[in-house]
């Protein structure tokens, strides 16, 4: 028996490979490299280069690993660049993981964990947002993930597989024994590129927006970090496995922090100041996106390890760090 992750080479499917491993399990990994790298795949799980959508090689793993379960991040995963090409993400986020889900349904996969967002819910509900709240992407690439949840809930009640869809709000954050982190380029996420900033990969951080309604005018967000984000995963697998069934939850803390106070948490942990910008607002931001994750603690018996922005911060500044000096040696 074995657990296929896909995406195993990116930033939070490689944290998930670590998890899996560090708990016994036997792990295979699925990445056509689009913005992973291989050195990031853990040596002991065993690493395939492919596409989700590439059958063959999909039905060959299955079937050559005893694999059980599926925890599939593979995809597309920059929202503004889903905006600018939409058919790119339906086809990579939406067409791929419809293929990838029928091969586990003929290859006889009882479980798939599916990388879902917070972006499916609309504009404007009431915070902490739970997993009833209105759903309406705003994006194409939210979409694309809500494509996705419905095409899992109805293949599970047509065939033998049952699914947790994990809809993640903004993860962050590096493995804290220093195995795995985010090495992206050019990422656009708020704590990766306030720790670039930090270590003088970049000349400056733009604030996007210093006027909505939140405690500083900027915007807030529910941080939640990696290594609790993929413990979810693992839970909703032994949830799966032990006949729970299907579910959907949110990753979250239930509570944010502001843009100022991720960049003064970098600014203080690594002792460096870096020149901010005050920029104008970036289309399709909300002011506040904050989970209530009541469900994962309920019936995954959740409990987070790493709610601290600090924690997070000081995790990625490492990783940063570390990422700085194996270029440089390169
Ligand atoms: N990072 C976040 O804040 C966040 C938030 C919500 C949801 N997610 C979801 O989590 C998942 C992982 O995100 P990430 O931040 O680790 O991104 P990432 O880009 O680091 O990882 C994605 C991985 O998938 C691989 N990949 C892409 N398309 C593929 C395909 N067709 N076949 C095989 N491999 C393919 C890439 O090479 C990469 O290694 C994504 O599905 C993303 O939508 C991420
Ligand atoms: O250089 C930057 C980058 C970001 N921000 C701000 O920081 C906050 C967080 O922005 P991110 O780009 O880090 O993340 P998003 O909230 O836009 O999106 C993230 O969370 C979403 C769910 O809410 C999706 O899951 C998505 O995949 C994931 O990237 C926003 O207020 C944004 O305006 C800045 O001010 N400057």
């Amino acid at each position: 028996m074995a657990v296929l992750i896909t995406g195993g080479a990116g930033y939070i499917g490689s944290h998930m490979v670590w998890e899996l491993l560090d708990c016994g399990e036997d792990v295979v990994v699925v990445d056509n490299l689009a913005s992973g790298f291989e050195w990031a795949v853990a040596p002991e799980a065993t690493f395939y280069r492919g596409d989700v959508a590439d059958s063959r090689l999909v039905r060959h793993v299955i079937a050559t690993h005893g694999i059980d379960a599926i925890i599939h991040f593979a995809g597309s995963v920059v929202v503004p660049d889903s905006v600018a090409r939409p058919l790119a993400y339906y086809e990579n986020n939406t067409c791929k993981s419809r293929a990838l889900i029928e091969s586990a349904v003929e290859g006889g996969v009882r479980h798939f964990i599916f990388s879902s967002t917070a972006a499916v819910y609309a504009a404007g509900g009431i915070e902490p947002l739970d997993e009833d709240a209105l759903v309406a992407p705003q994006t194409p690439y939210g979409m694309s993930k809500l494509m996705v949840e419905q095409i899992l809930c109805d293949v599970a009640v047509a065939h033998p597989l049952d699914y947790a869809a994990l809809r993640y709000f903004n993860v962050a954050g590096a493995d804290p024994k220093g195995r795995a982190g985010q090495s992206t380029a050019g990422a656009t996420h708020l704590v990766k590129v306030v720790c670039e900033a930090a270590l003088g990969k970049r000349s400056h951080v733009d604030i996007f927006g210093t006027d909505y309604d939140t405690s500083d005018g900027t915007g807030v967000r529910d941080f939640i970090h990696v290594s609790d984000l993929v413990r979810v995963h693992r839970l909703a697998l032994q949830h799966l496995r032990a006949g729970g069934g299907s579910l959907i939850a949110n990753c979250g803390y239930g509570h944010g922090y502001s843009v100022r106070e991720v960049i003064e948490s970098a600014r203080k942990i690594s002792g460096r100041d870096f020149p901010v910008r005050e920029a104008g607002r970036r289309p399709g931001d909300l002011a506040s996106v904050i989970a209530d994750a009541a469900r994962a603690r309920k019936e995954l018996k959740w409990a987070p390890g790493f709610d601290d922005l600090d924690d997070i911060v000081e995790s990625a500044l490492a990783w940063e760090d570390g990422l700085s000096r194996k270029n440089s040696a390169a």
